[in-house]
């Protein structure tokens, strides 16, 4: 079985693929002073509760944390007795290599939720991703990643405002009945809530206009759900989408040879 791990700047997430469906999925906060024997001991412990047998045999990994890939190489290495593939590294092959300035580092997980957009829809899209950061990435139509946009996530906001307002509390983003609010909370959601919509559809219109194709609009992450039930803002929302975005490129990975 296949282990697909996505560490963002705020989680990180295991997905066990038996090479038709994810059998499961595990979230744990990331922590760079996390050790391999302590992923194993959360891993092993979720998986008995699922009843699910570790027979982990490969693994993809794709960080935006560079300091915790030292610690998952060695758990890969210790208790699945593998070498995991990771993304952005020069021994893992892309379907396209990126079209950036020259010296970029595109975040890996662009790159993955570019090849795994691409797998699924082809054409020119671009995906919204709302994770520490929302970040939107620009796929032409040959599965190249083109640029994007990189803007301040959704909870960062929520997070700047209450440290730097000594009035304002700790809020959860959600949907308000209203715009107009009339508690200081529902002020704060409304402006989170309302302010991202627009911030979205303002950007990807902006898109849209400068790349002169047509394109269509993907959302993920765990927001994305919420965040299209306040407007048409995109044409499809699939929670999965990075994880499969492992499962292309480690297929194109064994495909070429490499592994
Ligand atoms: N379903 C959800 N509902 C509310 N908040 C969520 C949900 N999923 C993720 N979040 C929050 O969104 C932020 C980004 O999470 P995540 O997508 O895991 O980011 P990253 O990939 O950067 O680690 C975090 O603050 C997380 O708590
Ligand atoms: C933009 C990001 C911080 C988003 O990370 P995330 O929200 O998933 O934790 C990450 O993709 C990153 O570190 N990118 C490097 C710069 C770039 O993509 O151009
Ligand atoms: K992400």
């Amino acid at each position: 079985m296949l282990l697909c791990i996505d560490c963002g700047n705020t989680n990180t997430v295991f997905s066990v693929w038996d090479g038709t469906r994810f059998l499961c999925t595990l979230r744990t906060s990331t922590e760079h002073q996390r050790t391999a024997d302590q992923y194993f001991v959360w891993f092993a412990a979720l998986m008995a509760h699922h009843k699910i047998p570790v027979e982990i045999t490969e693994c993809i990994l794709s960080s935006t944390v560079p300091r915790v890939v030292f610690n998952l190489r060695v758990l890969c290495d210790r208790y699945f007795d593998c070498r995991p593939l990771v993304v952005g590294k020069p021994d893992c092959l892309l379907p396209r290599p990126p079209r950036v300035d020259q010296g970029t580092q595109v975040g890996p997980d662009r790159l993955v939720n570019t090849a795994g957009a691409h797998d699924r829809h082809g054409g020119d899209l671009i995906v919204v991703d709302f994770g520490t950061a929302t970040t939107f990435d620009v796929v032409a139509h040959d599965g190249a990643y083109v640029g994007g946009v990189i803007a301040p996530g959704v909870n960062l906001s929520l997070e700047a405002l209450h440290h730097a307002a000594a009035a304002l509390p700790h809020v959860d983003v959600s949907k308000p009945q209203q715009v107009i609010g009339t508690n200081t909370v529902a002020c704060m959601q409304s402006g989170v809530f309302w302010g991202y919509i627009g911030l979205v559809r303002g950007i990807c219109d902006r898109i849209r206009g400068e790349y002169d194709r047509p394109m269509r609009v993907i959302g993920t992450g765990g927001l994305a759900s919420l965040f299209s039930q306040g407007d048409v803002l995109f044409d499809g929302v699939e929670d999965d989408l990075t994880m499969h975005g492992l499962t292309v490129i480690h297929q194109y990975n064994k495909d070429q040879g490499v592994i």
